[in-house]
């Protein structure tokens, strides 16, 4: 009897090892032989490109953002902006950039009162225009905690310091900067292209950049492609890849934006009811605090994202990334316990305001709080409207969808997608350290949303290495970028305007690097 036990446990055992060697051999079999082969190649490495700078054109280019950073062109809600500063600003770029606005070729105009869309026109009209996009808005800074004041531009240790730094002045002063030095040189452009500079981006950009759209639109303009702000060269923010990776974003979030209020008598403290505006709200506050919306892991270009970036994950997690198919709940695990990978995999729910109470022994006859939501790509606002009215249950709490828009459309992601291929390239250039390039999400919202109409493809990337701490400065405490890092941004928009000037993409051939 005993015999036959010991058998039975054997044979149980070995089943039990052969399933899980069985196991295994499908993982390595799909892992190692199974993986698809990569994409044609298309670029070669090349040599120095010749971005070189003099120490005046160097103290020039710092001292352009330096300037801008001190003016202070704050958003500050929907109906309250620095205007003095927003037309300030228009008169120190014309200042600062003579070649751009006294070339023959760049039209320029203002739209919406204090934006800027310049029309730059290469030689070869059958090209099809591309357009890079900016904005000059910054969101408000407090005064204390910077280690310099936020509109003071000072530089510390190699970094300038100041509120729009990384956000988003590096890339509206940095575009007309490259095109500066571009004309300087008397470079010829073959393919026009739209620079659009919008003033109210952080308050949904509806009098700036929809209004440059709306003009182009109504031009008849088509784009090949468009990059605006959105993601970066990230260093540090994925466990296990120890290269920083380019990431450019091939969609947006969506947003919703709710407020939420009660109402109730309001009466002497002394006799309190059981529940006060203040407990109500508070309350459908925390429940949607709680009970975070849904995880959406592989319902969107996220798992696209980590299949790029496979071969940069050291081992085991280079295998774990390649078979997604079988690991994928315990990356969606892992993603969620970071605010900036959660924001990848879900639609973000975000406390933003809170206004109660008058006076200390008043019951408080109303509350209010704003809740921002971004929405995940494979969500829809609706949606998450109806998931916000379930989990606050409550109808004494009144509901206000203040603005609201989908996630964008994504955007082209292939050997054949000319943006793409040229922001390769242009990498490839300008930062050869870089050593994967991948298609992902961008968290936030961008002035790139309006300019749908034109073309469908939207890229979101800022050519700065960008670390965990450095994303935190965003909207946060001592924003601030390298001297040496803005250099480097100039140099790749210098060399992707040269880098669009090509008329057709090269075949591909085998032996050259792959991003
Ligand atoms: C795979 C790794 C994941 C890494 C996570 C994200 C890292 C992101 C890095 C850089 C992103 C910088 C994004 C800055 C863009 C900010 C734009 C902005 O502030 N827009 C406003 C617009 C207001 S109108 C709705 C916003 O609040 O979103
Ligand atoms: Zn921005
Ligand atoms: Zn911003």
């Amino acid at each position: 009897m005993a015999g036959r036990l010991r058998g039975a446990a054997l044979a149980g055992c070995l089943g039990l090892c052969g399933t899980a060697l069985a196991l295994l051999a499908v993982v390595l079999l799909r892992a190692y032989v199974l993986r698809p082969a990569p994409g044609p190649r298309v670029w070669g490495r090349r040599p120095e490109l010749g971005f070189e700078l003099s120490a005046r054109d160097r103290r020039e280019l710092k001292e352009a953002l330096r300037g801008a950073i001190k003016i202070q062109t704050v958003s500050f809600s929907p109906d309250d902006q620095n205007t003095t500063a927003l037309a300030e600003f228009g008169n120190y770029i014309k200042k600062v950039f003579p070649a751009v606005f006294s070339a023959k070729f760049i039209q320029h105009e203002i739209i919406g009162e204090y934006s800027h869309l310049f029309t730059v026109q290469g030689s070869d009209p059958q090209l099809t225009p591309y357009m890079l996009l900016a904005h000059m808005d910054v969101v408000p800074a407090s005064q204390e905690g910077w280690v310099a004041p936020p509109f003071s531009a000072e530089e510390r240790g190699g970094f300038i310091y100041g509120r729009g730094t990384m956000d988003n002045k590096n890339s509206a002063i940095g575009i007309l900067q490259a095109l500066e030095f571009l004309l300087r040189k008397d470079y010829r452009l073959r393919r026009s292209f739209y620079i659009g500079i919008g003033h109210d981006e952080e308050i949904y950009g509806h009098k700036g950049a929809r209004k440059i759209a709306d003009l182009l639109e109504a031009r008849g303009v088509k784009l090949s492609f468009l990059l605006d702000e959105g993601s970066a060269i990230l260093d540090g923010f994925i466990k296990g890849i120890k290269a920083p990776v380019a990431v450019i974003g091939i969609t947006e979030k969506g947003a919703l934006t709710v407020k939420l209020s009660v109402e109730k008598e309001p009466g002497h403290s002394s006799a309190p009811p059981k529940e006060t505006s203040i407990g109500i709200l508070a309350g459908a506050l925390s429940r949607l605090e709680q009970n975070p919306m849904p995880n959406m892991f592989g319902h969107g270009p996220e798992i696209r994202t980590l299949e790029h970036l496979a071969s940069e994950f050291t081992f085991p997690l280079n295998l774990i990334m390649t078979n997604l198919w079988l690991f994928s709940p315990i990356v969606s695990r892992i993603l969620q316990q970071m605010p900036s990978t959660n924001a990848l995999i879900r639609t973000t729910t975000a406390i933003t305001m809170f206004n109660a109470g008058i006076k200390t022994n008043i019951i408080p006859p109303s509350a209010k709080a704003t809740v921002n939501f971004r929405i995940h790509p494979s969500q829809k606002a609706e949606e998450v409207l109806e998931i916000i009215k379930t989990t606050i249950a409550d109808d004494r709490v009144k509901i206000d969808v203040q603005e609201t828009f989908d996630p964008n459309p994504i955007s082209p992601w292939d050997n054949q997608a000319f943006g793409v291929q040229i922001f390769r390239r242009t990498l490839l250039d300008v930062f050869p350290e870089v050593s994967s390039v991948a298609p992902g999400i961008c968290i936030a919202n961008t002035d790139s949303r309006h300019f749908a109409k034109l073309t469908d493809a939207i890229y979101l990337f800022n050519p700065l290495i960008i670390k965990p701490d450095d994303f935190l400065r965003i909207h946060g405490l001592n924003e601030r970028i390298s001297v040496e890092g803005y250099e480097k941004q100039v140099e790749f928009l210098y060399q992707l305007i040269q880098n669009s000037d090509i008329k057709k993409l090269p075949e591909p051939h085998a032996n050259s690097h792959e991003l």
